[in-house]
């Protein structure tokens, strides 16, 4: 009897299992099926995370422009506007024209420049990479410009999207690359802090002495300005605190050369956005400085900084151009915006902005021509192309890429850019290729603007944040 009462239980009981786990599986499956009718966009994730997962505490310095935005600020579709705005009265030169002088630019003077050889053909197609193969036919209403097959205002097409998701990479930390690749910066750099220190260890210093440390920095090429101040102050002081042994030497002359890059200066770079809009930032330069692979290099850093960027390849010259720079956005999980060949690159810098302002991006690159800083109407058309943007918005941050292998001739050349649009700052690239970083002395006292950042190889992580104390250490060795 006892049995049979026992086992009638354990099959209650079992029963009873058997229905919690029923109701248990039941519930969940109805709460999977219920529709929500909250809207889903709550809860999706306000942009995919194309960073390739990686977050650094970045070592670069990024800030906001304070430039204001233009008013009004024009919220009609990106391209209708260009057309009524190009008209003579507002100094748009179209593609291949000679450029009218800018009427609110005071800042000409580089038709004092003497040109290479008198252009035959219109600028846009002197230049050495502009087959200006045709695109589309010009806007209705647009009148194309009847000696350039390429229509001025053809609309700059946005990429397409990649068919599979790209193969992002992965980007090396941006804390502390310049220590990183102090070893790069030495290799090349550091003979001329070895012989200064040579000279300057042994205390007392003959004329001769003098001359020859005159001569190390002038090689270097700091300039005859800096040199001049440099040796003016290590006479004086070397007295003064009555220099003696080599690392009394090398703590005066690190003092000396820190002095002289100006520490104070604001090196930080203004990709930062705005409340309402996208920092935009212009990068400027010769051809071949490194304009592009720059950019790709600082997209890489903000988009490893959690920032959503777009690229604009306001470079329409070369179709290779901006292939170029679509394979940096594609690797670094940036967006590109750029036009057909032989395109007006306002318009695509100004397609760029538009767009960035548009999906709400972080920031907008955008990448230009390299042009002669010789020929009058490729200056010209720079300078449009700044103001056609900031009919959208203020450009944050003219990054003037100067190669520090040619040394003076990039001082040359930064003085004719800086005459048509406003350098805030100076990229200074290939710096692990010439014994010749003396320049950054110059730009800055010349300009006076920073450099803000170094290219220190070919590599997609090769660009550093400049510092003053770093850059003189490793010059020191
Ligand atoms: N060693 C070294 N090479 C660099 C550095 N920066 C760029 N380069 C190389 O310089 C060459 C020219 O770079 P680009 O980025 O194509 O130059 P660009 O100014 O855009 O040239 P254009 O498109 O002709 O105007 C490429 O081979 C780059 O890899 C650097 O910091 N160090």
């Amino acid at each position: 009897m006892v049995d049979v009462t026992t086992e009638l239980w354990i099959v209650v009981a079992a029963v009873l299992a058997l229905l919690v786990v029923v109701l248990v599986v039941g519930s969940v499956l109805a709460r999977r099926r219920r529709i929500s009718l909250r809207g889903d966009t709550e809860e999706k994730p306000r942009e995919v995370d194309r960073s390739g997962g990686y977050k650094a505490s970045t070592g670069f310095d990024f800030s906001r422009g304070t430039a204001a935005p233009p008013e009004p600020v024009r919220r009609e579709p990106a391209r209708p506007d260009l057309p009524g705005e190009r008209t003579d009265t507002d100094d748009q030169p179209r593609v291949g024209d000679d450029a009218s002088v800018p009427r609110d630019a005071p800042k000409r003077g580089i038709t004092d420049v003497t040109l290479p050889e008198p252009a035959a053909a219109p600028e846009a197609s002197a230049a050495p990479e502009a087959p200006a193969a045709p695109t589309e036919p010009a806007a209705p209403g647009v009148p194309a410009a009847p000696e350039t097959p390429a229509a001025p205002e053809a609309p700059a097409a946005p990429a397409p999207a990649p068919e599979a998701a790209p193969v992002l990479d992965d980007i090396d930390p941006t804390e502390g690359r310049l220590h990183r690749l102090r070893g790069r910066l030495s290799r090349s750099q550091n003979a001329v802090g070895r012989s200064l220190l040579g000279l300057l260890g042994g205390g007392d210093l003959d004329e001769d002495s003098w001359e020859e440390v005159e001569d190390t920095l002038l090689v270097a090429d700091l300039g005859s300005a800096a040199t001049g101040e440099i040796v003016a102050t290590l006479r004086e002081q070397m007295a003064v605190r009555n220099v003696r042994t080599e690392s009394e030497a090398r703590a005066l002359l690190r003092e000396v050369l820190i002095g002289q890059l100006t520490p104070s200066f604001d090196r930080s770079i203004r990709a930062l956005p705005h409340g309402d809009r996208p920092s935009v930032l212009l990068v400027v330069g010769v051809n071949g400085t490194g304009k592009t692979t720059t950019t790709g290099k600082l997209a890489r850093v903000l988009v490893a900084d959690g920032r959503r960027v777009i690229l604009g390849a306001a470079d329409t010259f070369r179709a290779a151009a901006a292939d170029q720079l679509q394979t940096w956005a594609e690797r670094v999980g940036a967006d590109v915006v750029r036009g057909n060949e032989g395109a007006d690159p306002a318009a695509v810098a100004f397609d760029a902005v538009s767009r960035g302002i548009a999906d709400g991006v972080d920031c907008v690159l955008v990448d230009t021509a390299g042009r002669l800083h010789t020929k009058t109407g490729l200056m010209d058309e720079l300078g449009k192309v700044k103001r056609v943007i900031e009919k959208k918005a203020p450009v944050d941050d003219v990054l003037l890429v100067l190669d520090a292998t040619i040394g003076q001739n990039g001082l040359a050349q930064a003085r004719v850019f800086a005459q048509v649009v406003d350098i805030t700052g100076v990229v200074l690239t290939k710096l692990d290729g010439t014994a010749k970083g003396g320049i950054v002395f110059q730009v800055q006292r010349e300009l006076g603007v920073p450099v803000k950042l170094v290219g220190l190889g070919e590599g997609a992580d090769d660009l550093a944040p400049f510092d003053p104390a770093a850059f003189v250490d490793a010059l020191l060795g």
